[in-house]
């Protein structure tokens, strides 16, 4: 798919969303190409309608840049208590709404939104969708202190890891000051096994699985179809 046409089908995605959003709630929003084209339509809405938002939250500094270019003022996440819902992309989605984000580098923030959120949308454009997780490097956020012993224990134990690297060629540098090391397990045999062991490696801040949170994922199909698949 060209990228035109896949810009095309990810706006979609993001204007049905956007429309899915109710006025006076609480909305997280997330990060990427697809977010920027939700946040477009949120604009568009808050023109149009004069739509308003009781709070919004949001996972990184480009999309709280577009949010206030539109007009909309935008919370941390510790003013509020919970979204009550938050729309963001993804890089790779499973046929049980599991997913791999990350690939901007927003993935603890985008956590830490969603996991404090009552519903999770996902917006993506069908090339996102994958049988297995996996066919997207999958990003771990680690500490410098102990990255160089994260990145050797990675090889050892056969997960294929990979710097992330910015466009000078250094260590690519999270909004926390973290580095990321990229997996390129493809596929990702057990992806709960995974986040487990993850999870409870010392020096990792967050990864990019997302499992068992995505409520529902809009997908824009290139023969026309919005598809939107429930949990
Ligand atoms: O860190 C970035 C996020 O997880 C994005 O939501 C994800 O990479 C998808 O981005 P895009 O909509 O640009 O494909």
């Amino acid at each position: 798919m060209d990228k035109q046409k896949q810009d095309e089908l990810k706006k979609e995605a993001a204007t049905k969303a956007a429309m899915m959003v109710e006025r006076d709630s609480v909305l997280g929003v997330g990060t990427g190409s697809t977010v920027a084209f939700f946040i477009d339509a949120l604009g568009k809405r808050k023109e149009e309608e004069n739509f308003s938002l009781k709070h919004i939250v949001t996972t990184s500094n480009r999309s709280k840049k577009q949010l206030e270019s539109l007009g909309f003022k935008v919370d941390e996440l510790s003013d509020i208590d919970q979204a009550d819902l938050t729309v963001d992309g993804a890089d790779r989605v499973d046929n049980e709404l599991n997913g791999i984000k990350g690939g901007g580098g927003a993935l603890t923030l985008e956590k830490n939104v969603a996991i404090n959120s009552k519903k999770i949308i996902w917006i993506v454009d069908e090339s996102k969708l994958v049988d297995r997780l996996g066919d997207f490097p999958l990003p771990v956020e680690v500490l410098p202190i102990s990255c160089e012993q994260n990145f050797r224990r990675f090889q050892e134990e056969g997960l294929k890891p990979q710097w992330r690297l910015d466009e000078n060629g250094n260590r690519y540098v999270t909004h926390y000051g973290n580095y990321i090391i990229d997996l390129a397990i493809d596929p990702i045999p057990v992806p709960h096994a995974l986040a487990d062991y993850l999870d409870h490696t010392v020096g990792v801040v967050e990864h990019g699985l997302f499992l068992d949170m995505c409520d529902e994922v809009i997908i824009a199909h290139s023969n026309g179809e919005i598809e939107e698949k429930k949990r």
